[in-house]
């Protein structure tokens, strides 16, 4: 068995891992990254890649209805699931190949194998290259997740799928299509699926997004729109259990109620994944849920390792790893520490509608003792949103009436997950709303639409001074 030393060894390659291995080896640290499975982790290859690629195609044939009003004649757009599968595979294989080209360039060391900790300095690696020990200062947990399945509920090849599985191995023979869970995952899938041709029996056990923190206008707007595009969750549907033949998948409810289609996929949440990992080696504790415990620093009970992304949740999506990365690199080259604040990361959800949202709600906001301002603007009346025939959706700021800090924001429609970045730049929610205003904006934009709604909140909620800054 050899022996290798680093200053910072990263387990998990995902957005999380792969940022915080970039990261340290960029600030001149001895760097090596461990991957089990695939290099990238779920985001590129069962994530967020392969299904914004997905979204972009579903929106193309959306889209297409309007078509002939803008002088654009042909054939009515059909969706191909094989082929829209394929093509994703194609962009994430190429993503990976940049990926991995980049992290050698930078002359991080990659091991392909399940790493394990012996002890807190010590992690075995365990592959196709034999076993190896690698002797390290500090490491970073960044073994993201898995999903999580109804009890009773296994998964079968090619009947009873994961999201992991859709991509891993393909989509299955047939179009009836039964999609269990009214989560994140559930509500881009309905969305995705319907219009790539598949009929989708959608189950639902309480309203989808409901335990998310987008506005009622945010998810009204959503459901909206795909009840427009012949999308209706079946609410109150609790998988009991599941029949799978020769034609196809029955599933069932607690009262009986079966639900025929040719596959199911079961989006019923994820879990960390720490399985493997040692931990039993270390002084490192999980939380009830099975997260791994750390302080707002990242740092766990076992002192020079830290944990990020999906591995200590309870937000699970990839700009939580990645901000998660940048701030556990810092913390490893500064005693100035970094503090993690989940709530200024974008959460983002792509269906019939792009919803994002940044910052606090309005019952956070309440919570808080504030009694926010609000700015509005609507894309309806957007210059821009005209001409793409997408009107839908809106922004809406929240801001402390006394000082005009931004509280949170929320933006709905096309393009949210690009825009949300105006609202996402750093920790000074002081200056954000004064900065949106003096922002140089293309015209005609969707951005223009933050600025609205901020010129808006300052009239109207007297904070003028504030957010335009002093007159005499
Ligand atoms: C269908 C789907 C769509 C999504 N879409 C979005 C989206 O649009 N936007 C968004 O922000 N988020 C999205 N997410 C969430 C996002 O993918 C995750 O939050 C993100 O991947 C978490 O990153 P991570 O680095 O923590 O872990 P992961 O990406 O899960 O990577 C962890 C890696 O660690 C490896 N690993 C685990 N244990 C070991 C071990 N002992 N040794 C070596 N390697 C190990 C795993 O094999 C894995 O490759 C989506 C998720 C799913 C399932
Ligand atoms: N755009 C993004 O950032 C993005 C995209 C996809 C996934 N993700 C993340 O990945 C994780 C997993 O997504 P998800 O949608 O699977 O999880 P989720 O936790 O968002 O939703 C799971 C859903 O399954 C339902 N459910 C659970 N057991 C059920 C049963 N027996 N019968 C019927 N319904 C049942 C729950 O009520 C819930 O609505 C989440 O943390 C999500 O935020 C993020």
């Amino acid at each position: 068995m050899s022996t290798d030393n680093y200053d910072v060894t990263i387990i998990g390659s995902g957005p999380g891992g792969y940022r915080a291995a970039v990261l340290a080896a960029l600030r001149g640290k001895r760097t090596a990254i461990i991957e089990r499975k695939t290099w990238g982790g779920t985001c590129l290859n069962r994530g967020c890649v392969p299904k914004k690629d997905w979204h972009e195609t579903a929106k193309w044939i959306e889209q297409s209805r309007h078509f002939q009003k803008r002088g654009v004649i042909g054939p009515v757009l059909r969706g191909n699931m094989a082929q829209a599968w394929q093509h994703q595979h194609d962009v994430v294989e190429t993503v990976r190949g940049s990926y991995l080209d980049y992290l050698k360039r930078l002359g991080i060391h990659l091991y392909d194998g399940t790493g394990s900790f012996l002890d807190a300095r010590r992690i075995a690696v365990e592959g196709v290259g034999g076993l190896v020990e690698i002797h390290t200062e500090t490491s970073i947990i960044a073994t993201g997740s898995a999903p999580s399945l109804p009890r009773g509920i296994v998964p079968a090849a090619g009947k009873v799928l994961t999201s992991d599985m859709l991509y891993d191995n393909g989509v299955p023979h047939g179009d009836r299509v039964i999609l269990v869970g009214g989560g994140v995952i559930g509500t881009e899938f309905a969305y995705i699926f319907t219009q790539l041709g598949k009929q989708v029996e959608w189950l639902v056990h309480s309203t989808p997004l409901a335990h998310t923190r987008y506005s009622p206008q945010a998810r009204d707007i959503l459901h909206a729109a795909l009840a427009g595009l012949g999308i209706h969750p079946q609410s109150g549907f609790r998988i009991h259990r599941m029949e799978t033949t020769t034609e196809g998948v029955t599933v069932f409810d607690d009262q009986g109620k079966p639900i025929h289609g040719d596959w199911v996929l079961l989006a019923t949440g994820r879990h960390a994944y720490t399985e493997g990992l040692g931990l039993e080696n270390t002084r490192i504790t999980l939380d009830d849920h099975g997260f791994v415990q750390t302080d707002a620093a990242l740092e766990t009970g076992e002192p020079g390792i830290y944990a990020i992304g999906d591995a200590v949740g309870p937000i699970m999506n990839a700009n939580q790893a990645l901000n998660d990365a940048r701030i556990v690199i810092h913390n490893l080259l500064s005693t100035e520490k970094q503090e993690r604040d989940p709530l200024w990361v974008p959460e983002l959800v792509y269906s019939a509608v792009e919803l994002a949202r940044i910052g606090m709600d309005d019952e956070a906001a309440e919570d808080a003792g504030f009694e926010p301002a609000v700015g509005f603007a609507a894309f309806e009346t957007s210059p821009r949103a005209l001409g793409q025939d997408d009107g839908v959706g809106f922004v809406r700021l929240l801001a402390d009436m006394d000082s005009g800090e931004l509280l949170g924001g929320e933006i709905v429609g096309r393009d949210a997950g690009e825009l949300i970045h105006l609202l996402a730049n750093g920790g000074d929610h002081d200056g954000m709303l004064r900065r949106i205003v003096e922002t140089r904006t293309n015209h005609p934009s969707r951005a223009e639409e933050l600025v609205n709604a901020t010129e808006t909140l300052a009239a109207r909620w007297g904070l003028e001074e504030q957010i335009f800054g002093p007159s005499d």
